[in-house]
């Protein structure tokens, strides 16, 4: 009986418990439970499982809850929030002693509060963990209640969000209804629940209780777990910043948070941490004494011309996200003047389950990279988009302003680091195959905006070729203009006998295509094999630890990228079948593929496995067209393993493309996307979202990754 999807999510959140455990007992740490705080401090790939283990859960309980039981827990949460609310208002955790037990009696009389309702109230939390009743009947500690117990800023963390946003909440149609499709600050659910008319910001500014509660929120916040500010200080290359001199202006830094942690983690750094006057002069006093020479607070307006020129690092954290685009294009344009040649604007954004939050207090939104792009685009041209790096927790946009001479083709001419750096050592890596007659730069160029779409969830590396060629390639022919020969050549080949791809190097034995398995077949799958071995050496080198998990190809490298998919296949199945085990090809198990414009038919990558009615041998050129759609219907080699296959409805080559998905694919097991385009990669935002939308779900499938869709939709 083939497994359900519960069955196999169950066995893959298994999969990531036992790694979880594995971690606690390997580091000498407790064992999970509700009594005690778990995984402070935990690398990043312990939280990436994490993550991965939180999602995985929530999907086998959503299943086995069934759609009816799934809308109604949904519709009850406003429940635990109230339940918060009561325990937040009468301060229950500070009652409670830190370590031992009290009565009910007791606790009520502490509290003020009548007995019944506060057992109620109290066994209410305690279905969400929040205080452990014992055995005898009385009340203690939980890991969690703990935490409001020994962290006051955790407890105005509770304040802020359920007396400020949970009233909000419940008035986000109304605004919405007055206020149709409205980005302006004080036109919000929150002004209309606060009934006033100025917005979020402006309102807590005049009430400095409310400002304190809400910094003291945020410092809370980046104290540990998801939002933690470890995961910023090790999301960036901070070191290379850290000399005498080197400056980071915090703007709308609130009370320091990040400056203070960073400041600890440097050594020479200087902050200036800018904020509304109110909670700047809140940050100064909260100051650390031992911090006052390298961290120091301003009173600024972020729509005012920024007044710190030249700073190395203009960091933005959860700051706009608050602010429609409007609002946000003007805040970026305050600060492009103060910038010098290389000053970077580093912004910590895009936090998935914040949507909803910015609609109800700001009207805006949690933006994706790609939204992000557009942005810095029409903030200042110069500003260029380096790419977003995830540490968990968010998104660090990481935007630069280039100096004024830089000519577009830099970009290819620098290292790995810019997309590839140590940022993204530890995400799971995609082999990038080139055309028939570019390179793996030219590849990484034309991949530019997927790599920044993917630059949360995984880091590409690009393989070059093993064969050279004298021209560009068909793969490239829309090129010749912006990447001259001369300049960007020699280009490769993956076969070398393909029209597109006349070989350099003499062949080995005849020229004459064959048409059974020789030799230079063989030679021929060892240089794909060590061509791409050597791309991924390099990368391990560079300090890539991810899993290798999948490959895109364009052309003839998504011909390939589907050929070594269907030997990796192969060699599963006859895992599966005899228990033999035979090394993965290239040294991965490649688990999908992401196929641009990949024409059929399929390769033979292995001479047992040859000859396969319809494929092609390494060296053989075949005479006469590739299949079109239909010649292969009755093929029964199909690629099983998952992969998105891309067509530009322009392409000339379309029906060969087509008979890949349809003769040599497997039913079901592709996802098909067709953009309006000729034989390129897909640049515009609107189409990579797409192909990133279709890969998210393969990756999420195959549990890689475990960001939701929703997240792209926007
Ligand atoms: C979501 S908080 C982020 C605080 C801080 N960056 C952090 O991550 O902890 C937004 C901050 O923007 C500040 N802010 C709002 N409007 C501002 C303005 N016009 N100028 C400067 N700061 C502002 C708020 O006071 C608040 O501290």
């Amino acid at each position: 009986m083939a497994a359900s999807s519960l069955t196999r999510l169950a066995e893959q959140l298994l999969e990531k418990a036992k790694v979880l455990d594995a971690y606690n007992q390997s580091n000498g740490l407790d064992p999970v439970s509700f009594e005690r705080e778990s995984f402070v401090n935990a690398p990043l790939d312990v939280e990436d499982t994490r993550k991965a283990a939180i999602d995985l859960a929530q999907d086998v309980k959503r299943l086995a809850q069934g759609p009816r039981d799934l809308l109604f827990e949904s519709l009850n949460m406003f429940n635990d929030l109230a339940n918060l609310h009561f325990i937040y208002h009468y301060e229950i955790p500070k009652h409670v002693p830190s370590n031992g037990d009290i009565s009910y009696t007791e606790l009520a009389d502490l509290t003020g509060v009548a007995e019944v309702l506060l057992r109620r109230m109290a066994r209410v939390a305690m279905m969400n963990r929040i205080f452990i009743e014992t055995s005898e009947g009385r009340v203690r500690h939980s890991a969690a209640s703990r935490i409001l117990n020994n962290e006051p800023d955790a407890m105005d963390a509770c304040g802020f969000l359920l007396e400020e946003l949970f009233p909000a909440a419940s008035k986000m149609v109304d605004a919405m209804k007055k206020y149709p499709g409205s980005g302006e600050p004080n036109e919000t659910a929150f002004n209309l629940a606060f009934n006033t008319s100025r917005p979020f910001y402006l309102e807590l500014e005049a009430a400095p209780e409310r400002a304190r509660r809400f910094g003291a929120a945020m410092r809370w916040m980046s104290r540990g777990g998801r939002f933690s500010n470890d995961h910023i200080i090790r999301g960036f290359d901070w070191a290379q910043l850290d000399h005498k001199g080197g400056v980071v202006v915090d703007v709308g830094g609130g009370h320091g948070a990040v400056s203070i942690a960073l400041a600890r983690a440097t050594s020479n750094l200087r902050f200036v941490v800018q904020d509304l006057p109110v909670s700047a002069s809140q940050g100064a006093e909260l100051l650390p004494a031992t911090l006052r020479d390298r961290v120091s607070f301003m009173g600024h307006d972020f729509f005012k011309e920024q007044p710190v020129r030249g700073a190395d690092v203009y960091f933005y954290r959860y700051i706009l996200h608050n602010w429609s685009d409007k609002y946000a294009e003007n805040i970026l344009k305050a600060v492009v003047p103060a910038m010098k040649d290389g000053s970077r604007l580093l912004l910590c954004e895009f936090l998935p389950n914040m949507d909803m939050i910015q609609a109800i207090g700001w009207n805006s939104v949690e933006r994706t990279p790609s939204h992000w792009e557009e942005l810095f685009k029409s903030v200042e041209g110069r500003l260029e988009f380096l790419g977003a790096r995830t540490p968990p927790g968010c998104s660090l946009m990481d935007v630069t302003m280039p100096p004024a001479s830089s000519s577009p083709d830099q970009c290819l001419r620098q290292p790995e680091g810019a997309v590839s750096g140590a940022a993204n050592a530890h995400l799971p890596r995609l082999l990038c195959l080139h055309g028939g007659g570019t390179t793996a730069a030219i590849f990484r160029r034309q991949c530019r905006s997927l790599v920044r779409s993917f630059a949360p969830q995984f880091r590409l590396v690009f393989a070059d070729a093993p064969y050279l060629t004298d021209a560009p390639g068909t793969d490239a022919a829309a090129l010749v203009t912006v990447y001259p020969p001369a300049r960007y050549g020699p280009f490769r080949c993956w076969l070398r006998r393909l029209p597109e791809c006349v070989a350099q190097e003499a062949l080995v034995g005849d020229d004459a295509p064959a048409a059974v398995w020789g030799e230079a077949d063989t030679e021929a799958v060892a240089a794909i094999e060590r061509a791409m071995r050597k791309a991924m050496t390099a990368d391990d080198e560079a300090g890539g630890r991810g899993e290798w998990v999948g490959l895109v190809g364009f052309s003839q490298g998504a011909k390939i990228a589907a050929s070594v998919l269907f030997e990796t296949q192969l060699r599963r199945d006859a895992r599966v079948s005899s228990g033999e085990t035979k090394h993965h090809f290239a040294g991965a198990d490649w688990r999908f593929g992401i196929l641009l414009a990949g024409r059929a038919p399929l390769v033979s990558l292995n001479e047992l496995n040859s000859p396969l009615e319809g494929f092609e041998l390494p060296t053989n050129s075949r005479a006469g067209l590739p299949p079109v759609p239909g010649d292969y219907a009755r093929n029964q080699h199909r690629l099983r393993l998952p992969t998105v296959q891309v067509h530009g409805l322009a392409d000339p080559g379309l029906r060969f493309h087509s008979a890949l998905y349809a003769d040599f694919t497997a039913p079901g097991t592709a996802e098909l996307v067709e953009w309006d385009g000729d034989h390129r990669v897909a640049i515009r935002p609107k189409d990579v979202q797409y192909i990133v939308q279709a890969t998210l779900r393969a990756a999420t499938h195959l549990s890689l990754v475990g960001i939701l869709d929703s997240v792209y939709e926007h």
